[in-house]
């Protein structure tokens, strides 16, 4: 009962009557009181005497003679004087609950109440039935309120349970919760049974060790230990290896759930499978510093390794060896055999390669096939030792993919702290000393030299120089004869740049057509070579033809189909007079761009002739690959002539060949008589060289007349 609390609530205050209140007197107060239902009486003091109660005093005054019996008469002689009292404090749930069981016929007769004995008021059953009528009604509309409370709380709940559950269900990380004491398992997500390698129903009330090898479940048991006697929540990455999961990388996230009263109760573990982030977080490093052809470190390990190296060499005096190594012919075997044979090889010397080297020893791919070594050292010569050994090691044939490969290798070497203590300088340095092997016909080792520094510096100069020298015209064109050996007649002539240097004299096209190829001027130059060689040619006296060296680069450079076309015009020099000379490695790069090319010129009436026949690679495959008018067997067989027996069969062979497709000889570096003689011998039809005539500036010399 929420308002009505005690009697006092629902006492009506009806104002007593006396005993010197007649009955009669009463009777009319009920008459015109019809809601008026007892009445108390009271003497003078207030004590209470008894009780008039409505139905049972009119009952008795309506009796036959009531009135006239007992009109006149005190009111206390129809009371009841054993009316029930009560204090009006008493609290009405206990004076209903006491009444209605011990005495409710006189609780229908209504009751007094008193306070400190004397009268307070009176009560009916109506006013109590008033009450707890009212009060039932406060406590069903409490009850309804409390239900529609009840059920909005418990639909939020629902609803936080079932977000809750979603998200446990579905949250891509292991969720497990245990318990503190028993550490059995009371909860696992589906994250959690894939991670674990388990299933729910399999694992719900069993603990680690019921379910994990002993190794693991150990390494469970310990982390939660660490998170019940943490006060936070522990991070911990441990490898493990679950149930038929592998070996796994896991972070794993453990909090302890306490009771309101801060006991521990159960033990909840995140758990994210990072192995797949490792894995790819490996990949990353390994790409970041590795050559992913070879598995060799790349050039940027290569360089953090040079600086530790450097640095042990600065504070305990250790001595390095930097070698730089250039593998030889590695470019022809790409070009003629594709990228896939050429990557083949470079896996297959890398193996070999890795057969020379000690324990702390350190390569590296820095690029195409340039490797890169840090080698600890005691004395200098262990650097030429190993590069001897890494000579020897790529010496005999590779066989890729059924063909047999001969390659070499060329290695420079800078030594750490005599050539420098810096990791740049000696690289440099070392590239200078396998730059000098190269330059020296390749296939061997060679340790830098301070000179080296000053080659470099006048190589740089020697090209600011070229550049200079195109601009302003200090080149010129020699020209040396070709004699048929038959008629005996000049037919022809090869031009020969030469370059008249301000300070330096002539320098050789030896020297300045590679170097004109590495600074990308040999585009320039070669143009300026065929206008010039076209436009004197033009005006000769005689139809001799002219022949032009054509580098392998300028191929690549704009269009020479273009150009021959574009020269000729402008010469007037007809194109059956022009030859264009170039070596097999125009053939052996880009072969598809540059027989398209070598095609478009020939179709022009232009001659293709192939230079320094028999000292390439493949030479005798070219000439299956394009109809050369023209083969130049090189100078060095002819140099051999008459007495060297190889010489003289490469050559018969060569002639012999040549002739069968129908390709004219011409025989270069003639010097003597005898060696002339031997040509005519193995019926070489046409020759060049110092005995015929040298290179000179002009053709003057040449006006017709006959030879030997
Ligand atoms: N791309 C271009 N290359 C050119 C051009 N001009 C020349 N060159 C090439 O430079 C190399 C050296 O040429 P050079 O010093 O002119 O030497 C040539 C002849 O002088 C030399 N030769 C001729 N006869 C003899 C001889 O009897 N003995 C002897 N020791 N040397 C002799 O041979 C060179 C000609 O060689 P080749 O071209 O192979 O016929 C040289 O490779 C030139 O090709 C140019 O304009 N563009």
């Amino acid at each position: 009962m929420q308002n009505v609390s005690t009697i006092s609530d629902i006492a009506d205050r009806i104002d007593p009557v006396l005993p010197s209140f007649t009955n009669s007197q009463l009777y009319d107060l009920f008459r015109d009181q019809p809601e008026l239902m007892v009445v108390a009486v009271v003497n003078a003091q207030g004590g209470v005497l008894g009780l008039m109660e409505r139905h049972d005093f009119n009952l008795k005054m309506a009796a036959e003679y009531g009135r006239a019996l007992f009109g006149a008469k005190s009111v206390t002689t129809m009371m009841d004087a054993s009316a029930l009292t009560v204090d009006v404090a008493t609290p009405l749930r206990d004076f209903t609950q006491a009444s209605l069981a011990d005495r409710p016929s006189e609780l229908m007769r209504g009751f007094i109440v008193t306070r400190d004995g004397r009268y307070e008021g009176v009560g009916t059953t109506l006013s109590i039935m008033k009450a707890i009528s009212q009060d039932l009604q406060d406590t069903l509309t409490q009850q309804r309120d409390m239900m529609a409370d009840l059920i909005r709380v418990s639909a939020e709940s629902q609803r936080h349970q079932t977000f809750l559950n979603t998200i446990i269900q579905t949250i891509p990380a292991m969720v497990l919760v245990k318990g503190a004491h028993d550490s059995k398992i009371r909860l696992i997500n589906p994250a959690g049974e894939t991670m674990l390698g388990v299933t729910s129903a399999e694992v719900i009330g069993k603990t680690s060790h019921d379910i994990f090898a002993p190794d693991q479940a150990a390494q469970f048991a310990r982390s939660d230990r660490r998170a019940l006697d943490s006060a936070e929540a522990v991070m911990i990455e441990e490898e493990a290896i679950y149930n038929g999961c592998g070996e796994r990388v896991v972070q794993l996230k453990k909090t302890v759930l306490r009771t309101p009263e801060g006991e521990a109760d159960a033990i909840l573990t995140l758990g994210i499978d990072l192995t797949e982030q490792k894995h790819a977080q490996a990949q990353i490093a390994q790409l970041a510093h590795f050559d992913p052809l070879t598995g060799l470190a790349n050039r940027a390990l290569y360089a953090t390794e040079i600086d530790k190296a450097l640095a042990r060499v600065q504070r305990q005096g250790h001595r390095i060896a930097l070698l730089c190594l250039d593998l030889d012919r590695f470019k022809a075997v790409n070009d003629s055999y594709g990228h896939l044979t050429g990557d083949a090889l470079l896996c297959q010397v890398t193996e070999r390669l890795k057969l020379c080297l000690r324990k702390g020893d350190f390569m590296a791919r820095m690029g195409g096939d340039e490797f890169a070594i840090i080698q600890n050292i005691d004395r200098p010569e262990d650097a030429q030792y190993l590069a001897e050994r890494l000579i020897d090691a790529v010496k005999d044939p590779f066989v890729v993919r059924d063909a047999r490969l001969d390659i070499g290798l060329s290695v420079g070497i800078a030594l750490a702290p005599d050539d420098g203590a810096d990791a740049h300088n000696l690289l440099s340095r070392a590239d200078m000393a396998l730059y000098r092997v190269k330059g020296d016909g390749r296939n061997g080792w060679c340790y830098y030299r301070a000179e080296m520094d000053e080659q470099l510096q006048a190589r740089v100069e020697m090209e600011r120089d070229l550049k200079i020298a195109l601009a302003e015209g200090q080149f010129q064109l020699y020209f040396q004869p070709l004699l048929n050996l038959d008629s005996g007649d000049i037919v022809s002539f090869e031009a020969l740049l030469r370059w008249h240097h301000p300070v330096t004299g002539m320098v050789s096209p030896a020297v300045f057509i590679p170097l004109a190829e590495d600074c990308g001027l040999i585009g320039a130059l070669g143009e300026w070579v065929l206008r010039e060689a076209c436009r004197q040619a033009a005006a000769w006296p005689q139809p001799w033809r002219i022949a032009v060296n054509i580098s392998p680069l300028q191929f690549r450079h704009g269009s020479l189909p273009g150009l021959v076309r574009k020269t000729l015009k402008a010469t007037g020099l007809d194109a059956r007079r022009l030859e264009l000379e170039i070596t097999e490695s125009v053939l052996l790069a880009d072969e598809t761009h540059n027989l398209k090319v070598l095609n478009q010129i020939k179709g022009m009436g232009v001659r293709i002739a192939m230079d320094d026949f028999g000292t390439g690679y493949s030479s005798l495959s070219y000439l299956r690959t394009f109809p050369f008018d023209k083969i130049k067997i090189d100078q060095s067989f002819v140099r051999d002539l008459p007495h060297d027996r190889n010489a003289t069969s490469i050559i018969r062979a060569i002639t012999e060949m040549a002739r069968s497709l129908g390709v004219e000889i011409t025989a270069e570096g003639v010097e003597t008589p005898a060696q002339l003689d031997a040509l005519r011998a193995m019926n070489c039809r046409e020759a060049q060289g110092y005995l015929i005539g040298r290179p000179a500036p002009g053709i003057e010399a040449y006006a017709p007349r006959k030879c030997a």
